[in-house]
């Protein structure tokens, strides 16, 4: 997307962004309630239209692609419409009847981690549950290029944990993917590269490991004394490392050396256009 804008009203929810994702890459979007990411990941989606700018999403503009486009991309949106009388079993089955060449909608469900609901109707799932036939319906379609807005809110940890491999299996056959998160750890995770957006803007691209200079940033070196904790912030922790370890003459109690985590650096951003 090249200087993509969206106006609601008087409000501009998208304010100027430009973006390239990698074919094969998965991308996290983060960034606040209200910050325009759901916005911008619908236009991509060609589910709301754009007030300016250029976007194409695998050489077409969703503003104007046609079913053979649709049926190459996979979405998990924000909110879902499922049919909650449909078993999980017919509603993904059903949902495969759209493309022209879905996966195995048993072997989807499996994936997903809902073999034994297979026959439940999706009414009677938990909130996490329907969130993973939302997953399902979204790649039902074998997608080059998937959407997930916001895809584990509701998971517990160990669904979680089994949703990052399932995508990072998705990434590993070649599938790109656009994610949004709020779970900064989800990001770290499953993240070639996020941006971070704030107010309709992006304020940063990077790796997670780099972002807003987390790599290089000051680390901290703590440690335990006789007399208590102590913490030196240094550019140099090696070094201090091996002067602790001599002057203990070998383990360093509680020894850590930590640098600021993606969370701090995001929150640090972020606060920085409050
Ligand atoms: N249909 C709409 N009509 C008017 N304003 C809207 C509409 N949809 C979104 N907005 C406004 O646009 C801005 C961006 O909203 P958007 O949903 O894109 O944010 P988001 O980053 O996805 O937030 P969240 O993390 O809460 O999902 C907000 O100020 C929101 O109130």
């Amino acid at each position: 997307m090249r200087g993509l804008r969206k106006r609601y009203g008087d409000v501009d929810a998208v304010n100027g962004v430009d973006l390239d994702v990698r074919q094969g890459e998965v991308f996290a979007l983060l960034g606040p309630n209200g910050a325009g990411k759901s916005t911008a990941v619908e236009i991509l989606e060609g589910h709301r239209r754009r007030t300016a700018g250029e976007v194409s999403v695998l050489g077409a503009d969703p503003a104007r692609a046609g079913r053979d486009w649709r049926a190459r991309i996979g979405i998990v949106p924000q909110t879902s419409a499922e049919n909650p009388q449909l078993t999980v079993r017919e509603m993904v089955r059903h949902f495969a009847s759209y493309y022209p060449r879905p996966r195995d909608p048993d072997e989807v469900i499996e994936a997903v981690g809902l073999a034994e609901q297979a026959g439940r109707r999706v009414g009677r799932l938990s909130g996490g549950q329907r969130r993973r036939v939302d997953v399902a319906l979204g790649i039902i379609g074998d997608p080059e290029l998937l959407f997930l807005d916001e895809p584990t809110t509701g998971f517990d940890p160990d669904a979680r944990r089994r949703f990052w491999e399932l995508i990072q299996g998705l990434a590993h056959d070649g599938t790109t993917i656009l994610l949004t998160t709020h779970y900064l750890d989800e990001a770290e995770a499953l993240a070639d590269r996020v941006g971070v957006i704030a107010a309709g803007r992006m304020l940063a691209v990077d790796t997670p490991a780099r972002l807003g200079g987390r790599a290089t940033a000051t680390a901290r070196v703590s440690w335990r004394d006789p007399d208590g904790p102590r913490h030196i912030d240094t550019a140099s922790p090696t070094q201090v490392v091996a002067e602790l370890s001599a002057k203990f003459g070998g383990e360093v109690p509680e020894l850590a050396v930590t640098r600021p985590s993606l969370e701090d650096v995001y929150l640090e951003m972020i606060g920085a256009v409050r």
